[in-house]
């Protein structure tokens, strides 16, 4: 239905879409997640051409719709969009928002849009609504009637551009309810969200869009249950981290000591889970202090929201060997004692010519 080739789009000198590919068929509901800025909404911008693309092909059903002698207004009849705020006539009735469409532009009779458009209103819960103003109703009623007069046009396909996030939370879900209502009669979608839990549900396939390229897709299970890629997983679990790199003995310990207990506040983690990561730092530090005029150290700490999983990851250069079990540890036995009981798991691994050892750290009070 919706093919789009090596798509690109520039504002000045700001590249926010850098080569997009991707396809949406017919009866699939496709969700669009990733971090802020990262050219989500203007991808679903430049389906519509509501922002004209700089390069690459967009075919809605076969028809090339960036080729200067295709019908623009035309192809773009194919498909409706729903935006964050809304977009309603305010000096029109709830009833009027719907049936304007569909008298003006596709030249239907005033009696067959109004019948229409009650049972657009009815679909939504908004029947009886119908002679308000958009400035007398809330919110979820706003969204709901964007919808159904979205659905007045006979889109094939309906782009939604974050359609709850201007709304209160107690409203959310009688807008994805409508949604999801839409989506079980096959309608064809295409959602940007930050709602997870409703992509997860709603969609048949997700995009992860990250820099502006879809770094990952694939169906919600693999998407959200077993990522394939690092930033997809970081996204997903809402992975925070810190990481610092140390190349020299003489490091700042203080300094770094304060960005770790910084980190630490803003992911509001417990006393004794902030106590244990210093300690873990500390020896490790031990550990790593003799090799570090040779090998350079990256810490990392990591926090995982979703799962409440503090880790620390630390990787070194130099050759293939388990920093844990090298010659420099017999003697600290106790260093090793104090890391196995602050720790959950510690796994060792040879990664991209790195030494890299993970500490999954205990969160349960010591
Ligand atoms: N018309 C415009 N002119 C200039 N820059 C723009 C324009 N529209 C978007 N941008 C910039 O493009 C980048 C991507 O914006 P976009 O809204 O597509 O991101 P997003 O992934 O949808 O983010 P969010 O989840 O926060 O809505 C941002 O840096 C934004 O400031």
């Amino acid at each position: 239905m919706i093919k789009v080739e090596r798509l690109s789009k520039r504002f000045d000198d700001l590249v926010v879409l850098k080569d997009i590919s991707t396809e949406i068929k017919a009866g699939e509901v496709v969700s669009i997640i990733g971090p802020s800025g990262t050219g989500k909404s203007t991808f679903l911008r430049c389906l519509n051409l509501l922002e004209y693309p700089s390069g690459g092909e967009i075919y809605i059903d076969g028809v090339d719709v960036l080729d200067k002698k295709t019908d623009v207004a035309k192809v773009r009849q194919k498909m409706n969009m729903v935006f964050q705020s809304f977009n309603l006539f305010s000096h029109l009735s709830v009833l009027e928002n719907l049936t304007i469409g569909p008298v003006k532009l596709k030249g239907m009779s005033k009696d067959a849009a109004q019948l229409k458009a009650m049972d657009l209103l009815r679909l939504v819960g908004l029947a009886e609504k119908a002679g308000k103003f958009p400035d007398e109703l809330s919110g979820g009623q706003k969204q709901r009637v964007a919808i159904a007069r979205c659905m007045a046009m006979d889109p094939q396909i309906i782009l939604f551009d974050e359609p709850t996030s201007a709304l209160d939370p107690t409203m959310v879900s009688e807008v994805l309810s409508v949604i999801r209502r839409l989506a079980r009669e096959g309608m064809t979608m295409a959602i940007v969200t930050h709602e997870m839990d409703f992509a997860r549900d709603v969609s048949n396939r997700v995009l992860y869009m990250d820099e502006g390229i879809i770094y990952e897709e694939g169906p919600p299970e693999q998407i959200f249950g077993n990522p394939q890629k690092e930033k997809t997983r970081a996204f997903i679990q809402r992975i925070r981290s810190y990481t610092c790199r140390i190349s020299s003995p003489d490091y700042d310990l203080y300094a770094m000591n304060a960005e770790i207990e910084a980190f630490c506040e803003k992911q509001i983690l417990p006393k004794n889970t902030r106590d244990s990561l210093l300690l873990l730092v500390e020896e490790l530090l031990q550990i790593y202090t003799p090799y570090l005029p040779e090998a350079v150290l990256d810490l990392t700490v990591a926090y995982s929201e979703k799962s409440a999983r503090l880790e620390v990851v630390c990787e070194s250069s130099g050759k293939a060997a388990n920093p844990l079990e090298s010659g420099n540890l017999s003697g600290d036995d106790l260093g090793l004692a104090i890391i196995k009981n602050l720790t959950e798991s510690i796994d060792y691994q040879w990664l991209n010519d790195k030494n890299r050892l993970q500490f999954l750290i205990k969160t349960t009070p010591l």
